[in-house]
């Protein structure tokens, strides 16, 4: 499978009182990978809404992702995202098998990027790119590192921090093949808007 469009990821503050309908919204607009991003310590509200996702995503043919929890996305025959203080991506590789989607956040540095590459993830994350209301603190990336990283990483690109329509086109110019958006994306103030924002970052890629 091609790793190429629209990463949305959501967000339990956001989508408070709204996570299903506008989760359907963006996958209705197409999303090619949806990840499940909750940093709470509620184990069964996790369970239960991952397993929600799992569902939708099995009827709109999307891959899910479980953001920093291997075990949860074994469960659930899932792919993991994994930061660098989530755990080893080697043995979340064993535990989830081949085909699993294992993604690995890079920050600004290439070298993570490559031992990602090594310790065999599916694709790498940079960031963050614009300033981000999610994540204000996360390190920053420019699109001289992207160059950079298209002309020596071999796995999909993906990219995240403060992405909205307005600022998306030129990293997907310098080779992203993933835009991850949380705010750009469902920050929106009704399911209509979500679809529609989700299929204006996917055009981006059929002009690129
Ligand atoms: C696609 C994607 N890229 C980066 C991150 C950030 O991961 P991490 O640094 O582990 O931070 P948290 O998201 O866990 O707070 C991500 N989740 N997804
Ligand atoms: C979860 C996350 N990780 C980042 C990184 O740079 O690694 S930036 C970020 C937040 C992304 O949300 P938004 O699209 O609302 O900025
Ligand atoms: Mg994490």
């Amino acid at each position: 499978m091609k790793l190429r469009g629209l990463y949305a990821i959501t967000d339990s503050q956001l989508l408070t009182g709204k996570f299903l309908p506008y989760v359907e919204a963006a996958l209705e607009g197409g999303v090619t990978l949806l990840q499940y991003r909750d940093k709470s310590q509620d184990q069964s509200r996790r369970l239960r809404e991952a397993e929600a996702l799992a569902e939708l995503c099995a009827r709109y043919k999307t891959q899910l992702i479980i953001n920093d929890d291997a075990e949860l996305a074994a469960r659930l025959g899932v792919g993991v995202h994994l930061g660098q203080t989530d755990g080893p991506l080697t043995p979340a590789r064993t535990l989830l098998g081949r085909e699993a989607i294992i993604g690995s956040t890079c920050h600004a540095q290439l070298e993570l990027a490559e031992q990602a590459a090594r310790e065999g993830a599916s694709y790498v994350a940079f960031g963050r790119f614009f300033n981000s209301v999610t994540k204000p603190g996360a390190p920053a990336a420019d699109t001289a590192l992207l160059d950079q990283a298209r002309a020596r990483i071999k796995l999909p690109i993906c990219v995240i921090g403060g992405i909205t329509l307005d600022n998306a086109a030129p990293l997907v110019a310098h080779g992203a093949d993933l835009l991850a958006v949380i705010h750009g994306l469902f920050g929106a103030d009704s399911t209509q808007e979500v679809t529609r924002r989700a299929r204006a970052f996917n055009a981006l890629f059929a002009s690129a």
